[in-house]
């Protein structure tokens, strides 16, 4: 049979290890449970089997493919593939030569090739549409089947540089799959964050070994996976997520509710942060809870409004920082993450960017040298955790924070004189092939909420780690009706206006902290945004 490349779904692709497979279960009854239940494509990789015994394997797999109507794919053995006549073979970066392998194969074949960096897509654009049809973009994650890997995991932010370069050399006919510890609980996360910079596509497809061939019950694990992949809709936190310009009403129900619901805002924050953050937690009718205690992230994760603020200022053992990321991204509770000092040395750079790819964030909020530097629009790096002193004009700020909105598909903040705030959520939408349809960075929602010059606010120590308290209290708080832009603008106007009333009553940066406090009281228990001295301006 020969396939239309065209009409290859490579949605959900099983590729296959018989190593892992479970007691009273064969490598022919693992894949057959997968297509039953909506594997669209499948690879035979079986490196340790000798050749007579991978044809035999071979060729039972490719009857029930067949019957399936669904290709086979063998991994790096050309021979094989030509000796049993497969719809087609996958090699890696270090196996035999594409144009050899095209030589070999005919130009009706598929020919799938491992992809880690932009420069591949360069030479597989320049070989033209006749040589790879598709590529598998990885190692995504840590993995175990791999056993020398040589490569440490790329993340969404590496699919995303090498979906660019497809659209950059415009290699419109390459197909993607993602590959490496793909799993149930990062999936709908990897096809939403996994678009393009153009907006224009996004992976065409999941390609994992260990869920299915590993399973129990494989009937059972792709049914979940094919379910997972067919869903449009990634709710990462159960608020709302659809997209509205916020309003004193709607800003004012958001603190209704925070006022009601009493969220349990869990800390892991930097030392100076810890006692300021707790107080202002409290200020808005909110429990705090500093822990960094590994064992109980998943007990406090589950507690009704529970929210987290990961603070990075200083840091808890990143075996501890990660445990908390999963446990609040598997029960759908949100998480603000603070990457302080980001650019500032290159293990704040590598930790902060290792925590970035390892879960999905509700919202990240830096001040001006850390959104610009995670926009990639600076490459200067900070001089410890304040702000670089140089002027932005806004455009560039906006601009910033559109960037970082839409790579993590989260609701990014960046804080200044100028506060600005974008949705790049997507209301949730995930999308395989199709990204968002062709919107940018900079179609995305975006506010500016600013109330004159407060100098003072910059000079105590923790004012952004307390606007971070601030979101993940607000956002926290929201009932599954609650929309999530509107907490998050809601928090930045009310800290904001409340900067400015201490500022007119303090004497002093000392008595500042307090008065920043009791103006955060009042403010929260008055709910009247409708007076609020900050102002709030539609930027996009
Ligand atoms: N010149 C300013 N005018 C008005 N507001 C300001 C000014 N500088 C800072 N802010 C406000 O102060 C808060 C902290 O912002 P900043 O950009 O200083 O954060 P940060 O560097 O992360 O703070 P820290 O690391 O000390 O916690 C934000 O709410 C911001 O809006
Ligand atoms: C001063 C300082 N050092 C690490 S975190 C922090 C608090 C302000 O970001
Ligand atoms: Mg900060």
């Amino acid at each position: 049979m020969v396939f239309a490349k065209e009409d290859v779904n490579y949605s959900l692709y099983l590729v296959t290890d018989s190593t892992m497979l479970p007691p009273g279960t064969t490598l022919y009854s693992q894949v057959e449970a997968g297509l039953k239940n909506g594997v669209t494509l499948v690879q035979i990789r079986e490196k340790d089997t000798e050749t007579g015994s991978f044809i035999e394997e071979a060729l039972d797999v490719q009857k029930i493919c067949k019957k399936y109507n669904v290709p086979l794919i063998i991994n790096d053995r050309i021979d094989v593939a030509m000796a049993i006549d497969a719809d087609g073979v996958h090699v890696g970066q270090q196996d035999m030569p594409i144009p050899m392998v095209r030589k070999l194969l005919g130009p009706s074949k598929i020919i799938g090739w491992s992809v880690g960096k932009p420069s591949e897509v360069e030479t597989l654009a320049k070989w033209g549409p006749d040589m790879v049809d598709y590529i598998g973009v990885g190692t995504l994650f840590p993995t175990l089947t791999k056993k020398n890997p040589k490569k440490s995991p790329m993340g969404p932010q590496g699919a995303i540089a090498v979906l660019d370069a497809l659209e950059e050399y415009k290699a419109s006919w390459c197909r993607t799959v993602g590959i490496g510890g793909l799993h149930p609980d990062n999936i709908q996360r990897v096809i939403s964050q996994c678009v393009a910079t153009n907006g224009k596509r996004s992976l065409d497809g999941i390609s994992l070994v260990s869920d299915i061939m590993a399973a129990p019950d494989a009937c059972a694990a792709t049914v979940r996976l094919r379910e997972m992949i067919d869903r449009t809709k990634y709710q990462f936190v159960d608020c709302e997520l659809n997209e509205s310009f916020p309003t004193a009403v709607s800003i004012k129900s958001v603190i209704s509710q925070v006022s009601s619901n009493r969220p349990l805002v869990q800390h892991v924050t930097n030392k100076v942060h810890q006692n300021f953050g707790a107080n202002v937690t409290l200020a808005l009718g909110s429990s705090p809870i500093m822990s960094e205690i590994q064992s109980e992230v998943s007990e406090l994760a589950r507690i009704p409004n529970a929210s987290l603020l990961l603070n990075t200022g200083s840091v808890a053992p990143i075996e501890m920082l990660k445990a908390a990321i999963n446990a609040y991204n598997e029960v759908n509770r949100p998480i603000t993450f603070d990457p302080v000092g980001y650019s500032a040395t290159e293990t704040r750079l590598c930790l902060n960017n290792n925590l970035l790819t390892y879960g999905q964030f509700a919202c990240i909020k830096g001040n001006s040298s850390e959104i610009l530097f995670l926009a990639k629009l600076n490459n200067d790096k900070m001089k410890g955790v304040d702000a670089g002193s140089g002027k932005n004009d806004d455009a560039l700020l906006a601009r910033a924070t559109q960037i970082v909105a839409f790579k993590y598909k989260t609701i990014a903040v960046c804080t200044g004189e100028h506060d600005f705030i974008a949705d790049g959520t997507f209301g949730g939408e995930c999308k395989l092939s199709s990204g968002t349809a062709g919107v940018t960075a900079e179609g995305l929602p975006c506010v500016m909420i600013e109330n004159g010059s407060i100098p003072i606010m910059g000079d105590i120590t923790a004012s952004g780690c307390s606007l971070g308290s601030t979101i993940a209290s607000f956002v926290g708080g929201l009932d599954p009706t609650g929309n999530l832009f509107d907490a998050v603008v809601g928090a930045v106007l009310l800290y904001k206006t409340a900067g400015k009333l201490a500022s007119t009553r303090c004497q002093g940066s000392g008595s500042f902290h307090v008065q920043l406090i009791d103006a955060l009281y009042q403010l929260f228990h008055e709910n009247k945004p409708e007076k609020w001295s900050a102002s709030l301006k539609k930027f996009n």
